[in-house]
């Protein structure tokens, strides 16, 4: 098997962080992209292989590794279960053995305990910590198990569970079980002495099942999300169980379990901007990489490192955690992996993080471990414990006013007797918990969505006919197409109410057949949203090929950003931000390659609508920002409730993420092809410059001119037959940049202008043309002279075979921006050495360079055919140059030819 199993009473003796790694089975995506599994276990040591380079691979070793890729099988409870006794898949049942049961069982002799899921979005974590449908996780499992056992036990023992549920996001608190948390629910974390740190105001309640609190925790969690334009996966959910046990002999022990589901960890990596590393600061999950620290800083604590500061008070997670990690407390950490090759950077990150918490965490004796694990036996008193489970009714009465919502029994009976609409969110485990009925009469169902409009859309149900009328103004999308009117429903019919609220029409009874609801899930909608945009991957014959992975992942990067630009349209027209997002996907065009298959990206197109500014934002810049303005929009909103002054945040422009400094814009490029210099014939070209999209946004003319070294024209008499006379010898030739054509946008502006940007063969910096203001058909007439001293047979291979690809920068305000480089002005070169060390005597090449790729070379052929080749070259490019320029200077239509 390849679980290593560790008893729990191993791990009682033990008094240690425990980290158990997990990977999953491919989901549909991963199956549709044609992945590859890279993560393989053996025993406890994981290894995973980089899908670029499969020599590189890396081993990691934990205290349990659990397979659950492959290997099982659907019982008829709808359990996962290996495919034969003792088969190397990992269940539900093995996990909660290995991981559970110890903190249970040291929960119940007074310590207090911490179960953290850590992983990427989608990766496993609620899978393991809740579970989905029969197949529950640690927490239903764990808690079970503790009732059955004070149950078992209640001739020796009293014992009084209080349960509590909350959800940290941007370092506030929301009280999961609590009926103003929808709004202004955010509590404040504050400290005492006896107490530690605590949740002011946070519900405790005491229960002897916990299904109930747990759906409605997670019923609030889904509208909290809605409601704050947040994203559940960037919030950590924290479950508290405090045990309190009066034994026989009148002992009181008390403990506690946190039971953690942390946020998605891919959002700890950086854009990668530099420009944008200051604002990120914050987007950057604090809870997260605080949690990592503490880890850590406990970790050196007892191998006696140094006399180090744990930083709990950094974060509101490892505040309120902090009486539950190290010391005598269990720490147990469940990392979650996707087994598939397109994750590889998130799989190999978590791996990282889990390795980097060693499993001695809290080997210190007690008392030498600044009283962390002394925490156990105190008492909370003073806790509000005076609530009780009728609440709940109240709750869910509520919710019933709002939402449509019922208790669990009347739902199901509601279900039978009218049509409703079901959320679907991107957490699977979010999806279905908010349900609104549709009754027939005289009721008109008001639907809420977000903060633009009271009300956003009306439901009615007139003799069995529902329909949806939207406010005026409000954004109602039914199966991928707008609505402004009245529309009938119909079974299975999908909708999207304002920015980003999805919902699944489920009609009458008599409507339904058997059919698999669960297809329509979070992607299915935004791939219809996406196909009604043009934005498909085509019919998939039947048995035939599969999508292109890349094309797949560019279709799935944007159908996930698709929701985000809409939310960010919405938030930026609440906060009057004036900035519009769209959508687009690119060529990645810098490369010399010949045009085919170009790679593709999704970008943001960011456009200041009153400056028509307009900036290109990468995915990862775009997302970051995105989480910094659902922190602007939380704030702003808290301010508006509270009737503060919005005036000041909004003023921090630096600070803002709506906000950009001027920056230049890459508009398109023009691929300069070289092969014409290994023969030394001159070159006059009428570049078309395309846009990432492929429009045509300006013509460059341009010139290589073979020249002596002091810079003067070569005459046919320079022109070689075969390319390979050139190997060893010295090459000039001049980049002539002449003018540009056709910029009819720098007219909108009085402060617009064009710069041209180039690389070139093995040399890092890249090049500019100073920057040309305020003209149309602006003269360049920059030359640059480049020489090799000594022609390589890698710089031939160049030159035969690639383009030089030139950049046309969009430059603004008359400020000298050098985009992408700290580039000092002296780099408008005006010559360069194509040699990576100029000084090298000639004719000097490393052996193995030059044997392997001589071959590639022309070799010496027919004289003649050499010859009419020459001449038929050079004069079809000046015919060529020719022919552009009588194209640019084209008639009119109707004009006589
Ligand atoms: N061990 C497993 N066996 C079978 N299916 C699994 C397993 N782990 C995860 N899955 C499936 O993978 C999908 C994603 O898992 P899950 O929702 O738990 O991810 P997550 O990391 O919690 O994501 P999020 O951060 O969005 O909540 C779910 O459909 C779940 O059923």
């Amino acid at each position: 098997k390849t679980c290593c199993r560790l008893r729990a009473a191993d791990m009682n003796r033990k008094d240690c962080v425990r980290v158990a790694v997990r990977v999953r089975p491919f989901n549909k995506r991963e199956k549709d992209a044609g992945s590859r599994c890279i993560i393989s276990m053996v025993t406890s040591s994981v290894t995973i292989q980089d899908p670029h380079d499969p020599h590189n691979r890396r081993s990691f070793s934990f205290d349990y590794a659990y397979w659950s890729h492959s290997g099982f099988l659907r019982d008829h409870n709808g359990l996962y279960v290996p495919e034969e006794p003792g088969g190397r898949y990992a269940d539900q049942d093995s996990v909660f053995q290995d991981l559970g049961e110890g903190i249970l069982e040291n929960a119940q002799q007074g310590y207090n305990a911490t179960l953290l899921a850590y992983g990427q979005t989608g990766s496993g974590k609620s899978y393991s910590m809740v579970g989905y449908g029969p197949n529950k996780g640690l927490v239903p499992k764990l808690c079970d198990r503790l009732f059955e056992d004070i149950r078992g036990n209640q001739a020796t023992r009293q014992c009084q569970v209080f349960f509590s549920m909350m959800e940290i996001y941007n370092e506030q608190v929301i009280d999961l079980l609590s009926r103003s948390s929808r709004t202004s629910g955010v509590l404040r974390v504050r400290e005492e002495q006896h107490r530690g740190f605590y949740v002011e105001g946070l519900r405790t309640v005491p229960c002897d099942s916990v299904e109930q609190l747990m759906e409605q925790g997670t019923r609030t969690r889904t509208t909290a999300a809605t409601h704050m334009n947040a994203n559940s996966s960037r919030s950590h959910m924290l479950i508290i169980l405090q045990l309190k046990q009066v034994t026989s002999a009148n002992i009181t022990k008390q403990s506690s379990i946190n039971l953690v589901d942390l946020a998605g960890s891919e959002r700890q990596r950086s854009s990668g901007s530099e420009a944008d590393r200051l604002k990120e600061g914050t987007a950057i999950n604090l809870s997260l990489t605080t949690l990592g620290n503490v880890i850590s800083a406990l970790a050196d604590v007892v191998v006696g490192k140094r006399a180090v500061h744990i930083p709990y008070r950094d974060s509101v997670l490892t505040k309120l955690l902090q009486s539950a990690l190290g010391g005598n407390s269990r720490t147990v950490m469940i990392a979650t992996l996707s087994p598939a090759d397109i994750f590889y950077e998130e799989s190999l990150s978590t791996l990282r993080y889990a390795e980097s918490h060693p499993d001695s965490v809290g080997t210190t004796p007690a008392g030498r471990t600044q009283g962390l694990g002394a925490a156990v036996r105190h008492h909370h008193s003073g806790q509000s414990t005076d609530f009780c489970l009728t609440f709940f009714f109240h709750l869910f009465f509520f919710d019933l006013h709002v939402f449509g919502c019922f208790p669990l029994g009347q739902e199901r009976r509601m279900i039978q007797m009218f049509p409703s609409i079901h959320n679907i969110n991107e957490d699977a485990q979010l999806s279905g918990v908010v349900k609104l009925f549709i009754r027939e009469g005289p009721f008109v169902e008001n639907i809420f969505v977000c903060r633009i409009q009271e009300h956003h859309a009306v439901f009615r149900n007139e003799q069995r006919r529902v329909t949806v009328t939207p406010h005026q103004g409000s954004k109602v999308i039914v199966n991928g197409q707008t609505v402004t009117q009245t529309t009938e429903l119909q079974h299975l019919d999908r909708l999207i109410l304002g920015s980003n609220s999805t919902y699944l029409f489920i009609g009458y009874p008599s409507e339904r057949g058997g059919e698999d609801c669960s297809r329509y899930d979070y992607d299915y909608f935004q791939s219809e949203l996406a196909a009604a945009e043009g934005i498909h991957l085509g019919e998939s014959s039947p048995g035939g090929g599969q999508t292109d992975p890349s094309l797949l992942a560019v279709f799935y990067d944007y159908i996930k950003l698709m929701p985000m630009v809409a939310e960010a349209n919405q938030m930026s027209q609440e906060l009057k931000k004036d900035i519009e997002f769209k959508l687009e996907i690119k060529n990645l065009a810098a490369s010399d390659s010949k045009g085919h298959d170009l790679e593709k990206d999704v970008v943001v197109r960011v456009t200041s609508l009153p400056r028509k500014q307009v900036w290109v934002w990468s995915k990862n810049k775009f997302v970051n920002r995105k989480f910094l303005m659902e922190e602007l929009y939380q704030q702003q909103q808290q301010q508006a409730e509270q009737r503060t002054d919005t005036s000041r945040a909004a003023a921090l422009q630096d600070k803002d993420p709506f906000w950009d400094p001027v920056e230049p814009l890459l508009l398109g490029t023009a691929h300069l092809w070289l092969q014409s210099l290994v023969f030394r014939i001159p070159l006059e070209e009428q570049l078309e410059v395309l846009s990432s999209e492929g429009r045509a946004e300006a013509i460059l003319q341009v010139q290589l001119v073979p020249c002596s070294s002091t810079g003067l024209p070569l005459g046919e008499d320079g022109i070689l037959m075969d390319p390979s006379e050139l190997l060893g010898q010295r090459l000039d030739f001049q980049l002539v940049l002449d003018q540009c054509f056709g910029l009819h946008w720098v007219r909108e502006a009085h402060n617009r202008g064009v710069q041209f940007g180039f690389r070139i063969f093995d040399c890092s910096q890249p090049f500019y043309t100073p920057a040309v203001w305020n003209q149309v058909n602006p003269l360049l007439h920059h030359h640059i002279h480049l020489t090799s001293l000594h022609t390589t047979s890698s710089l031939l291979d160049y030159l035969q075979s690639s383009a030089v690809v030139l950049e046309m920068w969009h430059v603004v305000d008359f400020v000298f921006l050098w985009p992408g480089t700290d580039c000092p002005a002296a780099w408008y070169c005006s010559s360069l050495f194509l040699d990576s060390d100029p000084y090298l005597p000639a004719g000097v090449c490393a052996a193995g360079d030059d044997g392997g790729r001589r071959r590639s070379l022309r070799p010496s052929c027919d004289a003649d055919l050499a010859r009419a080749l020459k001449v038929f070259y050079h004069s079809m490019t000046s015919v060529r140059a020719q022919l552009q320029r009588l194209c640019r200077h084209r008639p009119s239509v109707g004009s006589p030819v």
